[in-house]
């Protein structure tokens, strides 16, 4: 029988370029990432706010890898709309369903591109008065940083070019492949 990744995979094969990072160098950093947070966690007990809908399959697999009692909750903000580049307008689409203050607060992001998304989200979390705010990140592109923002954890650096797949979209596409891959630029020159 073929998994449910192996036909996403070929469905979607003609629009991608290369594999940039594999399912397989997923899974073994999202497991890495989760002990060194939860040794450095210890007795705090975090409070993971995916921010949608990027990181949902991110947030899936690395609140598992977390060895600690984590608790689920998620915010919506949209930059990017229907474009490969961040307008650097945040918008808040959904708000957190409970107060954070005092909580140990650790956002989980797909992916730090400008750094206009995190930069205005921390600042936004900060204010509620959280007992400390820190990012886990599974990629960053270091070459297209906008502003600085203090990332305590960080999956891949990635080269600056638009990538799609495990959570990511183009035009609200291949967020299901199961591997970040670089999109074709016959894509979205189309
Ligand atoms: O560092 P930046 O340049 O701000 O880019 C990163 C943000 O952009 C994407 O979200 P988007 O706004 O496209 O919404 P989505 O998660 O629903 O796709 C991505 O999921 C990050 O949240
Ligand atoms: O490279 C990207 N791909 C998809 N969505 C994104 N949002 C910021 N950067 C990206
Ligand atoms: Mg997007």
């Amino acid at each position: 029988m073929t998994s449910a990744g192996a036909r996403t995979t070929s469905l979607y094969e003609s629009d991608i370029e290369r594999v940039v990072v594999s399912e397989d160098e997923i899974r073994v950093k999202t497991a890495e990432l989760g002990k060194q947070i939860a040794a450095d966690y210890g007795e705090r007990e975090p409070l993971l706010v995916g921010v949608l809908k990027g990181a949902v399959m991110f947030m899936a697999d690395f609140a598992r890898a977390v060895p600690l009692p984590t608790q689920l909750e998620f915010m919506a903000v949209s930059s990017y709309g229907a474009s490969t580049s961040s307008s650097g307008v945040v918008r808040i689409l959904k708000d957190l369903d409970s107060d954070i203050a005092g909580r140990h607060v650790l956002v989980v992001e797909d992916i730090i591109d400008s750094g206009l998304t995190l930069s205005w989200l921390c600042r936004n979390l900060a204010a509620r008065n959280p007992a400390s705010v820190e990012v886990v990140a599974l990629l960053r592109k270091p070459d297209a940083i906008k502003v600085p923002v203090d990332v305590r954890y960080v999956g891949f650096d990635i080269p600056n070019e638009f990538v799609v797949g495990y959570g990511l979209d183009y035009n609200e596409r291949y967020r299901d492949l199961p591997y970040v891959g670089l999109l074709k630029p016959s894509v979205y020159e189309r």
